[in-house]
């Protein structure tokens, strides 16, 4: 029998349609190698977004395909993920130790940005990225109470500071150096300076993300920030209420006033799950941000429901990605970071940056 030969096993992979990425992994360059050994096929496969909650089923989609070409006897197929710098706004200095800023914001206070920026950062890191935090909502810090931690960062040089670690998520907040009330009398420039300098004056450690979890609104201090802030990509938080939707809608305006692609829509509080019998209403209204998305051309990453457990774990410091990570709502969070990275892997490479990080990931 002839040998299985390498455009067979490249055609039997393209039938598979990565969801993240919207193409198959050939038309992807995320194939690096192929070699067939008699009936044995090995394929390795390189992918520019964490995803160890979605190889085993990735490959085992891949395997099948390959498996029925005639003559393979058996499949290996190996992968790895390579997180690279992608390319931000002109003008703007990168920051030591941190390959991609992904900015999450929302037009109005309140529709959950904060829970769902620390869920997002967690789920990245569960995927096996090496992920940070920037809490930057300045008047309402929410993150350390949301992480569970109230220490107050060490400085080794009397400059800089060490970043908080908690569920191997690195993370700084003005809510960890000034009591909670401080920062509410604050007025604009003190606001993006004190930010700008959380931001550059962190020992970041190697970071493929950095989540920054901006504050609410679109006015001049979010306006400042995005200008001043290398971001690769922003979310924008919304809840399917119109005038949540209209407010966004602003949102993803100030992104565009200042090139900042806009990675997609998270519509937050979508339906409501009851506590005691589990069913399901969408008590805002339905499908809100798909059509938001839909209108103004950006895609919706995902929809996540009003369930107590999630103000219940989050503001309790631990968050449901950590708290129960096989859930369906951590599921959720995990589908949705694996859709921003992957989104962010397919935006132009910054190839003034030094080291990419590789994980090898094996099913
Ligand atoms: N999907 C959800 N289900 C239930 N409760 C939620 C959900 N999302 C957020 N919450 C809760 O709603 C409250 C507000 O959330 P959060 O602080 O994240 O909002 P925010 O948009 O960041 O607010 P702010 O504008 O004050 O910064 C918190 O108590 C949080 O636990």
């Amino acid at each position: 029998m002839a040998d299985v030969s390498q455009q067979q096993v490249e055609t039997a992979l393209k039938a598979v349609i990565d969801p993240y990425l919207e193409q198959d992994l050939v038309a992807a360059k995320a194939v690096k190698k192929i070699t067939t050994d008699g009936g044995k096929v090995t394929v390795d496969i390189e992918l520019g977004y964490p995803a160890k909650g979605y190889i085993a089923d990735l490959g085992a989609k891949l395997k099948e395909k390959v498996a029925a070409i005639a003559g393979v006897k058996d499949v290996a197929i190996n992968f790895s993920s390579k997180i690279v710098a992608h390319g931000v706004q002109k003008g703007v200095k990168p920051i030591e130790g941190v390959r991609n800023i992904i900015a999450v914001a929302s037009g109005k206070g309140g529709v959950g940005k904060s829970t769902v920026a620390v869920n997002l950062a967690l789920a990245l890191s569960a995927e096996g990225a090496s992920v940070g935090i920037l809490d930057a909502d300045i008047y309402g810090p929410s993150q350390p109470t949301m992480l569970g931690s109230k220490m107050k960062p060490e400085s080794k040089d009397g400059k800089s500071l060490e970043p908080i670690m908690s569920y191997h998520l690195q993370s700084m907040s003005i809510g960890y150096l000034v009591d909670e009330e401080t920062p509410m009398i604050w007025r604009g420039p003190m606001v993006t300076q004190a930010l700008e300098q959380l931001l550059r004056d962190t020992n970041w450690q190697d970071l493929d993300y950095l989540v920054i979890d901006l504050p609410p609104g679109t006015g001049d201090v979010q306006l400042t920030l995005a200008q001043k802030v290398p971001v690769t990509g922003a979310i924008i938080v919304t809840t399917p209420q119109d005038i949540a939707l209209l407010d966004a809608r602003k949102g993803l305006k100030m992104f565009e006033k200042v090139d900042i692609p806009v990675l997609g829509v998270i519509e937050n509080m979508s339906t409501h799950i009851c506590s005691k019998c589990g069913h399901e209403e969408h008590i805002f209204g339905e499908g809100g941000g798909q059509r938001m998305s839909e209108q103004n051309d950006v895609d919706f990453l995902g929809a996540l429901p009003l369930d107590m457990r999630i103000r219940v774990e989050t503001d309790s410091g631990k968050p449901t990605v950590v708290a129960d990570p096989e859930c369906r709502i951590s599921q959720i969070y995990r589908d949705i970071a694996r859709r921003v990275a992957a989104k962010l892997s397919l935006k132009k490479k910054d190839f003034s940056a030094k080291f990419p990080s590789i994980v090898i990931q094996n099913t």
